[in-house]
């Protein structure tokens, strides 16, 4: 249809529309989550790459700066580096120092000096424009100030007993320089959007965990056969023997009581006897549900004990959050429309396929949301009350993301140091998404993650892709997974996957029995076989330090190294290095000096055999820029595991003997004033 007079058309010239992007386009703004759903996360300590892809039409030269705020609402500012040429990346470290939200923002600029800079120093040397050029240097100069180095500076650009290029020296002098980068000479200021981040305690992502039942630690077997579980008193003997590992993060499966209604036996049999005690996981009885301790660990009084002896040894526990039921719960007759009655009357028992949890019912989320809401917040509170800040969540994937984004919310708001640990085990949409609402960690499929290729792939995206919100706790094993790895590799395997958990990752974890190299599997499962879960476990820790047998010098060794790295307590500082050999794998870890709080750097080179049933050599290629060295430095390292001591370059022979030592974790020795 043709245009009448009365269509209002606006013509180019008066449409004042706002352009969307600001006189200095700023994108790409890191950290931040996808989609910037919820803030990013860091830790206090953490040493964040901050990026921007900032650039400008024409030649002229810009600045980037980092405005980042402190919960005080102190700004600090730091000037931003280019990165790769024609990336128009630019980046900054800020080490992030105190817990609470951070906001930060990206403020980009004409440089008017530096662009002053780079023209004069092409066009007076080739006598061109150079009084133009020398006017326009004294005007910045006049801009920047009344200090005296910028009236010296005027002074010599009137100077008539230099050459031009005299003059030029003079006013491009490195202490001239550095004065007006403090304070830059700026048109076309421009400012991105405000992100937030927010800083964690630092046990949400450092920490070497250890995880123990209670009812194994000093439990018995009587003549006649029978148990006497262990108690929280008898656990508590075991405390010191956890922290001397250098452990400081102690976690406990469910200490409530255990239903007998379909109760599992041992090997996760289906006829449990009477002396069986079930698994902790099925939750309730007659004797309380979530809120309660089961009977024969004790009270609330012994619990208390027991999170205060492990204080006093420098433990902190974590409880199991396992939100589902026995059929024996309290919940079941309380409030049966938390769970979903099928057609023919019953409840249909959980699942995680292929595994059948037959003694435990689901919770149904959907069906009273607010009620369940609010008996979950009261129960997580009470626990807290007791003293607990740590909870490991059973199988979280299973429960509604918006549920966790609301108890997490809730709690981190009212109790900004509890840490959940996400047991998720499921695609990484999800995985993800309960790292992005809020979990502070995840277990992760560093398990199953066995080759140098797996390992490599996976190191890289967990210290950089996901590392905005996803934090790792690498665990070795736990009482559900035994792998194949494990089984079938002998103590080398032990090893190289303790050392890589303990040092890939700022948290690691470990279940008791590893020390003990225990490797037999159930057959037909990637379980232990006599699992814990489902039968109490007596282990001779004192005999096997006797023999020599226990792998517990070696993971007090990586936990003593892990306290003496600061490298190794960050999540984003991890790159992988080349080697010849398909089953050796080189990484390392590296602090400048700036954010290590003892004025000196910290790198580590971490290199493993893989292949626990040969000894495999080849030359390690190191890229040294990457420890703050130059590319042909020569250094001095020094194997934190055997005191060795080499010489090493940018190529580097390595045989590494599963037998003996199948990794070597080397400290780069720094010259001073590195
Ligand atoms: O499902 P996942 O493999 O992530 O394992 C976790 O959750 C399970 C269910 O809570 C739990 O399984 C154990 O407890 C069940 C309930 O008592 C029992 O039926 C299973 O046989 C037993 O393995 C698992 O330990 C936990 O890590």
């Amino acid at each position: 249809m043709a245009k009448t007079k009365s269509d209002s058309v606006v013509s180019p010239a008066t449409d004042i529309r706002t352009p969307a992007i600001g006189r200095i386009p700023i994108r790409n703004l890191s950290p931040q989550q996808p989609e910037n759903r919820w803030a990013a996360k860091s830790f206090v300590g953490e040493v964040v790459p901050f990026t921007a892809t900032v650039f400008r039409e024409g030649h002229d030269l810009i600045g980037v700066q980092l405005l980042l705020t402190d919960p005080t609402g102190l700004e600090h500012v730091h000037r931003m580096a280019p990165m790769a040429a024609g990336t128009d990346g630019w980046t900054v470290d800020a080490q992030l120092t105190s817990p609470g939200t951070w906001t930060w923002r990206i403020r980009a600029f004409t440089d008017d000096w530096q662009t002053w800079q780079h023209n004069a120093e092409l066009k007076i040397p080739a006598g061109v424009d150079v009084d133009l050029m020398f006017t326009m240097a004294d005007r910045l100069l006049a801009r920047a100030g009344s200090k005296r180095i910028f009236t010296n500076a005027r002074q010599s650009l009137k100077n008539s007993t230099l050459s031009p290029e005299g003059r030029l020296a003079a006013v491009t002098d490195p202490a001239i320089v550095t004065a007006i980068n403090a304070k830059p000479l700026t048109s076309l200021d421009t400012v991105s959007e405000v992100l937030s981040l927010r800083v964690e305690r630092a046990r949400a992502a450092v920490g070497s965990w250890y995880e123990f039942f209670p009812r194994s630690e000093g439990a018995k077997k009587a003549k006649n056969g029978s148990w006497v579980s262990g108690t929280f008193r008898t656990a508590a003997k075991r405390l010191p023997g956890v922290a001397a590992m250098g452990f400081d993060v102690l976690y406990l499966p469910p200490i409530h009581p255990i239903g007998v209604t379909n109760r599992k036996g041992p090997n996760n049999t289906l006829d449990a006897g009477p002396e069986d005690p079930g698994s902790p996981w099925a939750i309730g009885a007659t004797s309380g549900g979530h809120d309660a301790i089961h009977p024969d660990l004790g009270t609330v009084k012994d619990f208390t004990f027991f999170l205060g002896a492990a204080r006093k040894v420098g433990l902190e526990v974590g409880i199991d959050l396992a939100l589902q039921c026995s059929p024996d719960h309290p919940w079941v007759t309380e409030h049966p429309e938390w769970f979903t009655t099928l057609p023919d009357g019953t409840i249909a028992y959980a699942e995680n396929p292929p595994k059948k949890y037959q003694d435990i019912y689901p919770v149904n989320f959907d069906n009273d949301p607010e009620g369940i809401r609010v008996e979950v917040l009261r129960i997580v509170e009470y626990w807290i009350s007791l003293g607990v800040h740590i909870f490991r969540v059973d199988n979280p994937h299973t429960k509604p993301l918006a549920f966790w984004e609301w108890l997490l919310g809730v709690i981190y708001d009212r109790h900004p140091e509890v840490v959940f640990l996400a047991e998720a085990f499921t695609r990484p949409a999800m995985m993800r998404g309960l790292a992005g609402a809020g979990f502070q960690q995840s277990y992760t499929y560093f398990t199953w993650r066995n080759t140098k290729v797996e390992l490599e792939e996976y190191f890289e995206e967990l210290s950089r892709e996901s590392a905005d919100y996803f934090r790792p706790n690498l665990f070795v094993n736990t009482p559900d997974i035994l792998t194949e790895y494990l089984q079938f590799g002998g103590r080398g395997a032990y090893k190289v996957r303790a050392a890589l958990a303990a040092t890939a990752s700022p948290s690691w974890g470990v279940y008791a029995g590893y020390e003990l190299v225990e490797n037999v599997a159930r057959p037909g499962s990637e379980e232990n076989l006599d699992n814990e879960k489902y039968e109490y476990k007596q282990r001779d820790w004192a005999a096997a330090d006797a023999t020599g047998t226990t792998l517990a010098p070696y993971l007090t060794r990586l936990n003593l190294i892990r306290a003496a790295h600061p490298s190794l307590r960050q999540l984003r500082n991890l790159d992988v290095q080349w080697t010849d050999d398909e089953s050796i794998i080189a990484y390392s870890k590296f602090l400048p000096a700036r954010f290590t709080g003892s004025g000196s750097p910290d790198g580590l080179i971490i290199v493993a055999n893989l292949d626990s049933h040969a000894v495999r050599e080849t030359v390690v290629h190191l890229d040294l820029t990457r420890l703050g060295l130059a590319p042909d430095d020569r250094i001095h390292v020094v194997d934190l595991i055997t005191g060795d001591t080499f010489t090493w370059g940018r190529d580097n022979y390595v045989r590494l003997d599963p037998f003996t030592q199948p990794v070597h974790i080397l400290r780069v020795v720094y010259p001073k004033g590195n």
